[in-house]
């Protein structure tokens, strides 16, 4: 397995199930703006509700092959182990299939992850224990708390800045390093010091 960040934004994904394991992965691909169908005869309430207020597509009955033909990405998310692998036996080579019932199955896992802005932490354990990946994230969740998402605004901020202003490496990797010191997440003041003295200074051209 290969960790990579995949923009969603407007990316097919269709989903086989409308249970309790497809709702949560849902969640979570409408907060990517993935554009989502699921194929389920049936829906667990959440799943409802975002058919009923047009947020998910919904094809009604079992699965067929011709649902996922466009897919960019297929969860395989029944409850069926048999149809699931049916599922991933189908896909194209080309598509991105998760099968939510066997970790040696498809080609991609969903980790457990945190975000906090433009934070992403990803926690992967390849099957061998999803509840130690969930764990270990909710560790990380104490640390890695909400202060970070206007520190990532930040951080992104001035390395736009900087990149834009200082030519010399030894420079750049001075300043990006200083922005790390904790001071800087935790005050406001500081960040905005730190902003006017990479705007005003110098810059070097060497
Ligand atoms: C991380 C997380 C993300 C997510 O689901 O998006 C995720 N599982 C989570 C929770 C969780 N899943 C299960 C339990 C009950 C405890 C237990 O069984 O251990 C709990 C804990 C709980 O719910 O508290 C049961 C389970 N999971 C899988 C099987 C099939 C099997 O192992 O055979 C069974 C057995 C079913 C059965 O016995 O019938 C398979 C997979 N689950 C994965 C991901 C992939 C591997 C990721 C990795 O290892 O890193 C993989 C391979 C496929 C995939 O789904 O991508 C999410 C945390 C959500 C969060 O963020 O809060
Ligand atoms: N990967 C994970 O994170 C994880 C976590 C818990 C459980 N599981 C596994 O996932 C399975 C599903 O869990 P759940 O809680 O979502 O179950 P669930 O019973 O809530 O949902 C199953 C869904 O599959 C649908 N379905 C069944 N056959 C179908 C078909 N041929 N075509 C289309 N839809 C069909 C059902 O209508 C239902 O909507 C469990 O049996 C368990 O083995 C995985």
């Amino acid at each position: 397995m290969y960790p990579i960040t995949v923009r969603m934004e407007g990316k097919k994904v269709v989903v086989a199930g409308g249970g309790k394991v497809a709702s949560f992965k849902i969640r979570l691909l409408l907060e990517a703006k993935a554009d989502v169908t699921v194929v389920s005869k049936e829906l667990c309430s959440p799943i409802r509700e975002l058919v009923e207020t047009s947020r998910v597509h919904w094809i009604q009955g079992t699965y067929k092959r011709s649902d996922f033909k466009d897919a960019f990405l297929i969860i395989a998310a029944t409850d069926d182990k048999d149809i699931n692998i049916r599922i991933e036996q189908e896909a194209s080579e080309h598509q991105l299939v998760n099968v939510i019932t066997d970790p040696e199955r498809g080609n991609c896992h969903f980790p457990a992850t945190l975000k906090q802005g433009k934070l992403l932490i990803a926690v992967s354990t390849g099957g061998a224990s999803p509840k130690l990946a969930k764990h270990i994230r909710n560790q990380l969740q104490e640390q890695y708390n909400h202060t970070y998402e206007p520190y990532l605004e930040f951080l992104n901020e001035c390395r736009i800045l900087i990149k834009e202003r200082y030519e010399a490496k030894a420079v750049r990797h001075q300043l990006l390093a200083e922005m790390l010191e904790d001071e800087y997440r935790l005050s406001l003041q500081k960040q905005e010091q730190f902003k006017e003295r990479i705007r005003c200074e110098t810059v070097d051209l060497r």
